[in-house]
């Protein structure tokens, strides 16, 4: 039999979209002699309506739309995920269709509820065993614990979670001898290195229940945080048959194999393993795709960013021109233009700017490019998608400029280049008049390194908006630990890709970058020390300086809040790791973090959406939850 995965890129409650893509992957699959189908959990919907669950509407909506589906499986049978709400609960389910008739709904059994799943909010998970029936305009389906037959395979159903719990617990156990084949459609968030866990859990499932595994996930940036890599696994008694290249631009990815389930297939004796992650490359492809859909999905016209030339806004630099990259590779420049939703329909890029078509340096006062040089296709896209604009101070460096300056003009950006000490100066003089006294250093030093963060927001978000743009806000998860920002300064913005990445992290991914991917302009970067730059250039601020080293900082985080141990735990672990760091300074460094921790959720309540890239984030709307106000670890630092 051929059998057939595919992935969608789908968006909450859009239903022509979600619709158009289930139809093409149909008629697609239908096109190559597919047999069997197996569509992602919840694309019907989309996976992230999160309350809309709860309403009555939506899920009697999408059985509405479901019976749009019907007659496009004629001669094929699939797999489509919807809510279907009963008595007042909503379940998970996968409908399956044959021949423009439904045969059924499978039910999901164990609810997802790690870190940025959040499901048993939404749904009832259905009991093992159990079956019930659908009404719908007189006619009356099963919905349940189910197994289906299609032309003399029988097949039953995990639906992503249920494949996550233990091999006793897990619905394969029961489904072991009564199916040749377990479909799981998925809609499981892509974290670095997390397809290796899922390649393992389907080969393994394929193997100790002795069948074939058909796992189909989701695609693409669907509703603003979570990331889904579209991975299409099918592999037979711990035999890997087929899997896809990962984070597809394309809007429907369909994979298929051919699947002779006559002739028995002896067990694995052992999985073949994967090669091992390179996480650097797949930070890359889920940021790259996850800033284009959400850049295409908000109808905006490019980024905006204001640039320093430090470690976390060259990243965002960078990461626009990779998206601009990857995605002319896969989908070729007019695809890609055309799906952007950026460019004029009839135009060409450079029609668009003038006869010469761009050069990097532009003109005005704001001109800082001096490089007049044709640019590259892709850099005539990301001069369309990218603006930046290093705002300088008198506590700004020549460094920092000639880094911020050299990048954007290396990738094709817009660069403009002013600087803000008058209104610095302004509102200080201002303030100062008003309370009757000057402010220094001695006296003032947050207030004065905050109000030149702040001054920043207002003139880069003018030319945001007048360009229709998002404000890309350069937010790393470390500085988000501690409130190493100011609020609406730097952390002003309406996207906030790296969020959920740490600082060290950041550091080796721009070294790694500027040879792998070969950006030469990251060089300037890779040779600075990170700081804010917000005291006099005479006092050498940098950030580990003003805080503990990153990896330190990075490390407490992760015992303390994804390990969940407590202070003491984590200063004991500390002192056992780093054998050769004062433990002292050991301890100073655990009470700085969970000071400044506690101090700063209120911030971290506060920054634009994020994306969930690695194994934890510390957004409290995505994984982590901590209260505003607390003790703060008063006693349990006291007692270190
Ligand atoms: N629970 C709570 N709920 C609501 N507000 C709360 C609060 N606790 C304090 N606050 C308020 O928070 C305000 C202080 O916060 P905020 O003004 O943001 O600033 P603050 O946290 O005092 O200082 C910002 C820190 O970030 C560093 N920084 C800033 C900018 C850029 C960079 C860089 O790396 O480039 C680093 C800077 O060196 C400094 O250490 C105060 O007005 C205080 O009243
Ligand atoms: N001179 C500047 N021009 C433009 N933007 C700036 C400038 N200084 C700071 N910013 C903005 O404030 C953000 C926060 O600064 P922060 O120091 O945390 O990040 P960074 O400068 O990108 O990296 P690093 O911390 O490694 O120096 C910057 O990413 C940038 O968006
Ligand atoms: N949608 C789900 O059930 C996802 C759950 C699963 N733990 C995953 O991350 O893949």
């Amino acid at each position: 039999m051929r059998i057939a995965g595919a992935a969608l890129n789908q968006i909450p409650i859009d239903w022509d979209n979600n619709l158009y893509n289930i139809r093409t992957a149909i008629e697609q699959a239908k096109a190559a002699g597919v047999q069997l189908l197996c569509l992602p959990e919840l694309c019907l919907t989309g996976y992230g309506c999160e309350d809309l669950f709860l309403s009555e509407w939506m899920p009697q909506m999408a059985l509405a739309q479901l019976q749009k589906v019907r007659p496009w499986t004629e001669g094929i049978c699939v797999a489509v995920g919807l809510p279907v709400r009963l008595n007042g609960a909503t379940y998970n389910t996968a409908a399956v269709l044959r021949d423009g008739e439904i045969l059924g709904f499978a039910a999901k059994q164990y609810l997802a509820l790690d870190g940025v799943h959040y499901e048993p909010r939404f749904f009832v998970s259905w009991m093992a065993g159990e079956t019930t029936t659908v009404q719908w305009e007189g006619e009356e389906w099963q919905l349940g614990d189910l197994v289906f037959e299609h032309q003399g395979v029988r097949f039953g159903f995990e639906i992503c979670e249920d494949a996550w719990r233990p091999d006793t617990m897990r619905p394969a156990a029961r489904l072991k001898g009564r199916v040749d084949l377990i479909v799981n459609p998925s809609a499981s968030h892509f974290a670095m290195s997390k397809t290796d866990v899922r390649y393992k859990l389907v080969m393994n499932a394929s193997r100790n229940f002795e069948c074939t595994y058909l796992y189909a996930n989701l695609l693409g940036n669907e509703s603003g945080r979570i990331v889904f890599d579209g991975e299409i696994l099918v592999a037979r008694n711990g035999h890997l048959l087929l899997r896809n290249q990962l984070m597809s631009f394309k809007e429907v990815d369909l994979e298929y194999i051919d699947v002779d389930f006559a002739t028995p297939l002896a067990r694995a004796e052992e999985l073949v393993p994967l090669p091992a992650p390179d996480e650097y490359r797949e930070l890359n492809q889920a940021l790259s795709l996850a800033l284009f859909d959400y850049l295409r999905k908000a109808r905006s016209k490019g980024f905006v960013l204001s640039l320093s030339g430090g470690a976390d806004s060259c990243l965002c630099a960078v990461a626009v021109a990779e998206m601009v990259r990857l995605g002319v590779e896969e989908l070729g420049v007019e695809e890609f233009k055309r799906r952007s939703g950026c460019f004029e329909p009839a135009k060409d890029v450079v029609e668009q700017m003038g006869a010469g078509g761009p050069s990097v340096q532009q003109t005005g006062e704001a001109a800082a490019g001096s490089s007049s040089q044709a640019l590259t296709t892709n850099q005539q896209l990301v001069n369309q998608l990218l603006t930046c604009a290093y705002q300088g101070t008198v506590n700004s460096s020549d460094d920092t400029y000639n880094s911020a300056k050299e990048l954007a003009e290396s990738i094709g950006a817009k660069f403009y280049n002013w600087d803000i000490d008058a209104e610095v100066s302004g509102y200080v003089g201002k303030i100062a008049g008003a309370i009757g006294r000057e402010l220094s250093w001695a006296t003032d030093d947050l207030a004065l390194q905050n109000i030149q963060a702040r001054v920043r927001a207002p003139g880069i978000w003018l030319l945001a908006n007048i360009k229709n743009c998002l404000l890309i806000t350069t937010s790393n998860r470390s500085e988000a630990s501690v409130g190493y920002c100011t609020m609406d300064g730097d952390t002003a913005g309406s996207i906030s890709p790296i969020a959920g990445v740490d600082k060290d992290f950041v550091k080796k991914w721009l070294r790694w970058a500027e040879t792998e991917l070969g950006y030469p302009g990251l060089r300037h970067v890779n040779n600075l020390q990170p700081t804010a730059e917000l005291r006099p250039l005479e006092e050498k601020q940098t950030d580990e300086r003003d805080l503990m080293p990153y990896v330190l900082l990075n490390r407490i985080e992760r015992l303390a809040f994804y390990d969940r141990l407590s202070p003491k735990q984590v200063l004991a672990t500390l002192l056992t790791e780093e054998t050769g760091t004062d433990p002292e300074l050991l301890k100073t460094y655990v009470k700085r973090f969970y000071t400044l921790w506690s101090r700063n959720q209120w911030k971290r309540e506060r920054f634009a959406p994020g994306f969930h890239l690695d194994d934890y984030n510390v957004d409290p709307r995505s994984w982590l939850r901590f209260p505003i106000l607390s003790g703060g670890f008063a006693a349990e630092l006291e007692a270190l």
